[in-house]
């Protein structure tokens, strides 16, 4: 008997759920169903999803898309190509700057037009599964927004100072080659036609891509620090009417803290997702 995970919550069209591995997801990001027993099979024929056929990938997709609805397909196609192009823009034009200045050293500044407008809009994503037209877990995709958000907005466009770390580079990679490769991902999905190169990439550059892009974060906060101390900003002192007080230093010190526990959940994740696309393991489950 294995553990019913994510993945079957997430219950897309593989409808496939992983259950080796890794460690309990102390989170509720899954609906576990309690009284299920699952039990496991693996098949790693092709890589294919769930190592099935291609006629078996096109019914699915059909399928997907039947579920879906032409509205919500449409949608998502439009909203998918958008960001996938948003984000080739974003990559395009920070390996210009880089090829042109020689330096990372004015790079945020000159890419943070698009940086903002592209990842705000992915606030979406949170709409999308709110809505129902994504089976994405809420809190899944509402933690990986809302870092992002907060990243962009409450660190790097609010302290300037720490605008030119080269730990701003390193999640900005990150996060550019992870957009490429999951909207594309997501866009060819739809239209039915997935090279298998991005497939493959989506469940895979994240091994490396998602500590690269934590650290980058960690470290810019941990730049933040002392800058945000030394001015107080954002923080709330008594007395005041209110009898309220919020202090912005401590706050970036509990956010960087629930990395910790969060971080590992949304890995874990994702790997599971791997096994399931790529490896097709699979929970059968069964009424007890
Ligand atoms: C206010 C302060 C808050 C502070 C919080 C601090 C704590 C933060 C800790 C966490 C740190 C995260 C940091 C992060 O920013 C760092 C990086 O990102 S670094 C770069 C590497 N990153 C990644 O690789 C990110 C990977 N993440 C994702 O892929 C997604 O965001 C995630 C939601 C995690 C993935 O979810 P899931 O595995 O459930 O899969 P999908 O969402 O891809 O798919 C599920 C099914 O839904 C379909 N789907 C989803 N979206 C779409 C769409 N836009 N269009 C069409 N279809 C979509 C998808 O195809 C799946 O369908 P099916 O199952 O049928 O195949």
């Amino acid at each position: 008997m294995g553990r019913l995970t994510e993945a079957a919550a997430a219950g897309g069209g593989a409808s496939a759920a992983s259950s080796a591995g890794p460690p309990p997801n102390p989170l509720p990001l899954s609906a576990t169903s309690p009284g299920c027993a699952a039990t496991m099979a693996s098949s790693e024929e092709d890589g294919s999803n769930g190592g099935s056929s291609e006629a078996g990938e096109e019914r699915e997709a059909t399928g997907k898309r039947r579920r879906l609805g032409l509205v919500a397909t449409a949608w998502l196609t439009l909203y998918n190509i958008a960001m996938t192009a948003g984000w080739l823009v974003l990559a395009i034009a920070m390996v210009r700057f880089y090829m042109e200045k020689g330096t990372h050293k004015g790079l945020y500044k000159s890419i943070q037009k698009t940086l903002k407008f592209f990842q705000t809009f992915a606030l979406l994503e949170i709409v999308h599964c709110l809505i129902g037209i994504v089976p994405t877990s809420v809190l899944v995709a509402g933690v990986q927004v809302s870092s992002r958000i907060f990243m962009v907005w409450l660190i790097t466009h609010s302290i300037k100072p720490i605008q030119n770390e080269e730990s701003v580079v390193l999640f900005l990679v990150a996060w550019t080659v992870t957009e490429i490769t999951r909207y594309s991902f997501y866009t060819f999905s739809l239209l039915d036609h997935l090279p298998y190169f991005i497939k493959w990439a989506r469940y895979n550059f994240f091994i490396i891509l998602y500590p690269v892009g934590v650290a980058g974060e960690l470290l810019t906060i941990y730049a933040a620090l002392p800058y945000v101390k030394k001015t107080g900003m954002f923080s709330i002192r008594l007395p005041n009417k209110y009898n309220f007080s919020f202090d912005y230093y401590y706050f970036l010190l509990i956010t960087m803290a629930s990395y910790i526990p969060l971080f590992p959940q949304l890995y874990f994740h994702m790997l599971r997702q791997r096994r399931k696309v790529l490896h097709g393991e699979v929970i059968v489950e069964k009424d007890d």
